[in-house]
């Protein structure tokens, strides 16, 4: 009996399965626990009769004063845990990394396969002939026995599940950024042949000389060991990939799995993964790719909290996020205020369609694509109506056409503070509770009737003072559009008018405006922040993210001495991380 292997346990891979765990909690989710217990299953299953017959063959062996001496099948009791911690250890790195990858963005459907489809087959060909070629050379080496045995009995043991995995998944493990696939096999491998250095240099474990190459990556580490490591790794990232391409498909495509459980079974992802990409529905592909374009062009606080939203709700989010701002920039971007007026008509009219107030709905397609730029119809084409009601979106509507008084007759029309509020409360409040009727359709938790109303208001207070820290931010950009949405009152009490911020929007009086704003945007966060605690449990977390990270411009804007640079107030990408960070590890 001795500890040497449960010192390397000690030493080398529980401090990082502590590191990661810490790192991932306040992330981690009722599917992540669920894919990692998945995989560690996988793992122990498909390693355990490999590995008892390498330590029955002596192949392998382990000296009694290495080991506490249980064993299961052979196998050290520290031997099975290596298969549990790797697979932990590795499995936590990926769901770590790809946190942000929003994967329906990366299905290819048959259009896009039509356009690459050559060079795709290519690939998926000569990834399935390479992974051949090494199950056919295991099989020779294990075939003609002695230094090729232990070699070849890795490549036939792992071969098949790459090959199946690869052939299920090769889209995405091409497709997916490096973050999500290189790197969580690179490090954890990297890691691993030291640790291996280590072990096979103090007799932790022994690899007999009659069955083995004799190769070494480097001093004291057998390419054996060096494959075993890089295949395992391969196997658990290939594995989660998988499963995330086949949520993906799940999450996607409403029209093919109309509900989905939280927790799909095994034999729900793989019936998701053997769909043929000719099924797939490829104009949605492309809105949500180009959604994704949008959001993260434009806004990097909702692009970092919509990471943190799971399954369709995310979906929709990134959907609402796209149709609120094709409709927005649509009139915001109008070149005159007749065109301006034209599209709020049309978008308006859009409505009518898609809620059937005067057209079938069959025409709506046919409406969208007659009367819309080609690069917004998907984002208006894909707004989830059917979970939506139509009074917030046709009150934010609203809310655009008070964006054109300030170049008609009326140019200030902020007359006063209630005023200001009721343009924040059609202009965001109406998306805080399109926000929340999604949160509520999507969350298994039920919300009484009484509650969810409690929360909506709240929710529509948080929208009003979002628009506030908006504004602060913006003074000087809406001033070189001649767009002053301070309370002309308020200019008053400072002996101002409204041209005079055009005039100069960063004065020492419109500083104090400023701060009197975001005074006024605090005070009513802080009134409705308590509402996001009534929320189901699983949307909480991700809605902190999303208020906090954009009230944390206004806390920039509040820091004393704090100075604008081009043009608008920022949040650093550290400390919007750190934002986030609290935001979900707040209880
Ligand atoms: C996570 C995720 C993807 C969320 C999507 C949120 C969403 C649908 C946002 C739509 C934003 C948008 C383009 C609206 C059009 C009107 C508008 C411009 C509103 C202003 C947003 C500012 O965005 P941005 O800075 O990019 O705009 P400009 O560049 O200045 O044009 C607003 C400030 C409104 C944002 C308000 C919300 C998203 C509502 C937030 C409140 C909740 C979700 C409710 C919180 C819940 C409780 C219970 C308190």
């Amino acid at each position: 009996m001795g500890y040497d292997y449960a010192l390397v346990h000690l030493h080398y891979t529980i401090p990082p399965a502590v590191a990661l765990t810490l790192c991932y909690y306040p992330l981690s989710t009722s599917l992540a626990v669920y894919k990692i217990l998945f995989l560690v299953a996988i793992a122990v299953i498909s390693t355990t009769p490999w590995d008892s017959y390498l330590i029955h063959t002596q192949i392998w062996t382990y000296p009694p004063n290495a080991i506490i001496g249980p064993t299961l099948f052979r196998i050290p009791a520290e031997e099975i845990f290596f298969f549990v911690i790797q697979t932990y250890n590795t499995s936590l790195l990926y769901l770590l990394l790809s946190k942000p990858t929003f994967h329906p963005a990366y299905l290819q459907g048959q259009k896009l396969l039509l356009n690459d489809g050559r060079r795709l087959g290519l690939r998926r060909w000569s990834g399935i002939s390479a992974i051949v070629a090494c199950i056919l050379a295991g099989i020779g080496m294990i075939m003609k026995s002695g230094e090729g045995l232990y070699m070849g009995l890795i490549l036939v043991w792992a071969g098949p599940f790459v090959l199946l995995l690869w052939s299920l998944a090769y889209q995405f493990i091409i497709g997916l950024p490096l973050s999500s696939t290189l790197i969580p096999v690179v490090l954890p491998t990297l890691y691993l042949w030291i640790v291996d250095t280590l072990a096979l240099k103090r007799g932790t474990w022994v690899i007999e000389s009659e069955t083995k190459l004799g190769w070494h990556l480097w001093d004291g580490l057998e390419i054996e060991e060096a494959v075993f490591f890089l295949v395992t790794n391969v196997l658990i990232v290939f594995g989660l990939i998988a499963f995330d391409n086949a949520f993906a498909i799940l999450q996607t495509f409403p029209s093919l799995f109309p509900t989905i459980p939280t927790l799909p079974s095994p034999v729900l992802l793989v019936q998701a993964l053997l769909i043929r990409a000719a099924s797939y529905d490829d104009d949605r592909i492309e809105g949500l790719q180009q959604a994704l374009v949008r959001l993260r062009a434009k806004s990097r606080s909702f692009y970092l909290a919509s990471g943190v939203f799971q399954g369709r709700l995310r979906v929709d989010l990134v959907l609402l996020y796209s149709f609120c701002r094709v409709a927005d920039d649509l009139v915001d971007e109008a070149g005159s205020i007749e065109e301006a007026k034209h599209w709020i008509a049309k978008l308006n009219e859009y409505l009518d369609v898609t809620y059937g107030k005067s057209y079938v709905k069959a025409e709506r397609r046919e409406y969208l694509i007659s009367t819309f730029p080609t690069p917004t119809q998907a984002a208006l084409r894909l707004l989830p109506a059917s979970y939506l009601s139509p009074t917030p979106l046709y009150d934010l509507l609203k809310g655009f056409e008070t964006d054109l008084h300030f170049s008609s007759s009326n140019p200030f029309p902020m007359k006063d503070e209630p005023t200001l509020q009721v343009y924040g409360a059609q202009v965001a409040g109406t998306v805080a509770e399109s926000c929340l009727e999604l949160v509520f359709h999507h969350t298994k938790t039920f919300t009484p009737e009484s509650q969810r109303r409690r929360i909506v208001q709240a929710g529509g207070r948080m929208g009003i003072a979002l628009q506030y820290v908006n504004i602060a931010r913006d003074i000087s950009v809406d001033a070189l559009n001649r767009r002053v949405y301070l309370p002309t009152t308020w200019l008053k009490e400072e002996g101002m008018s409204p041209e005079n911020i055009i005039e100069d929007p960063t004065s020492k009086k419109t500083e104090a405006l400023r701060q009197r704003l975001l005074d006024c945007a605090f005070e009513i966060y802080d009134e409705a922040k308590g509402a996001i605690e009534q929320l189901p449990a699983e949307a909480r977390g991700p809605m902190r993210v999303a208020v906090e990270s954009y009230v944390e411009i206004g806390r920039v804007l509040r820091q004393p001495g704090y100075k604008i640079k081009a043009g608008r107030a920022t949040v650093p990408k550290l400390r919007r991380l750190r934002v986030a960070w609290n935001a979900l590890s707040h209880t």
